[in-house]
């Protein structure tokens, strides 16, 4: 038997940080939305106890380290299933980008794994044994469009927002999510209103939601990686409604509400960045639009 799982990207639209906490975290606001880029992920029932993966992306491992694996091996123990599972991974979101790819990967595996093994789990148990993985986990395993706060682990569902392009561009970094919340000084960071976010979501108006798009590990990550700041400037001369990084960066999102700017802004890119991607908002949780 096999099962087929669509994992997508995420975007932060914004990414309030708090405090530090005492478990060395950093409590969050953040307001999470996902796109139609998405890895493949793959399921295999196998007879023997094992976990095996497989991709054929280079940058992907395939052993413990990868959060797939990690959420078929909290299944098995939580659920106590003895049948083991290969997971073949179609990677398509790029890796280390603060697209959430490898969160989203694990969602997706938990998912699968539920129909799988027929364990009937609720989402929200799901999202509980996510966060055990990684703070974007449980936010990975609903979709749609929320507010994560806590470390990310709470989630409270928004409503989406109208459509529009994305156009993600990824200069040719990886980013450490753990180095960038080390090297913030959030007293001196900017910081969303979280609420006019929500406000501009229940609207459902574009001009507002552009205007409040904010990020305040944005600063970080541009200090360590100009590109982030010149892949900013490309995209507003182009004629983009918002720009912002995603996550710990380094991708970078533009808004674009006119189809006819979406080619011109690519084309500023496509010379300067490794990836770009023209994508659309998916908006709302899979089965709920
Ligand atoms: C920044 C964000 C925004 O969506 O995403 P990415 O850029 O990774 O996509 C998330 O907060 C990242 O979530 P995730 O990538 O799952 O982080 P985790 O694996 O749980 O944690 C990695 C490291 O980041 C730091 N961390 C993470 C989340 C959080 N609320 N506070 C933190 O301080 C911790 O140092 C932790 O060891
Ligand atoms: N399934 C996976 N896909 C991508 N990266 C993974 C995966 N499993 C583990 N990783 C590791 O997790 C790190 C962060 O990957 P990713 O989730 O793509 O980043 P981000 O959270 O910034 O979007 C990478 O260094 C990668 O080696």
């Amino acid at each position: 038997m096999v099962v087929l799982e669509k994992a997508p990207a995420k975007i932060n639209l914004s990414l309030d940080v708090l405090h530090k906490r005492n478990d060395g975290f950093h409590e969050v606001e953040m307001v999470m939305t996902t796109v139609d880029l998405a890895d493949r992920i793959e399921l295999t029932k196998l007879s023997n106890n094992t976990i095996r993966i497989e991709s054929e992306s280079r940058f992907v491992p395939n052993d413990e380290r990868n959060l797939a694996y990690r959420a078929a091996k909290v299944m098995k123990e939580h659920f106590q299933v003895k049948a083991g599972v290969k997971i073949f991974i179609e990677k398509n979101i790029p890796v280390a980008a603060g697209l959430a790819g490898g969160s989203s990967d694990a969602a997706a595996v938990l998912r699968g794994l539920n129909r799988l093994w027929g364990l009937r789990a609720s989402l929200e148990e799901l999202a509980e044994l996510g966060s055990r993985i990684g703070s974007d986990v449980p936010f990975c395993v609903y979709g749609g469009t929320a507010l994560a706060k806590g470390r990310g682990e709470k989630i409270q569902e928004l409503p989406s927002p109208p459509p529009c392009w994305v156009v993600l561009a990824k200069p040719a970094i990886g980013v450490s999510t753990e180095v960038v919340y080390q090297k913030l000084n959030i007293n001196k960071a900017d910081h969303p209103n979280t609420e006019a976010m929500i406000t501009a979501l229940n609207e459902k108006d574009f001009k507002g939601i552009c205007s409040q798009v904010s990020n305040t590990l944005e600063g970080v990550t541009t200090k360590l990686h100009p590109e982030v700041e010149q892949i900013k400037e490309k995209m507003r001369q182009a004629g983009a409604d918002a720009v912002l990084m995603s996550g710990s960066g380094p991708t970078v999102f533009a808004l674009v509400g006119q189809e006819a700017k979406l080619h011109r802004i690519y084309n500023s890119l496509k010379g300067f960045c490794p990836e770009v991607h023209l994508v659309r908002m998916l908006g709302c949780r899979e089965k709920t639009c």
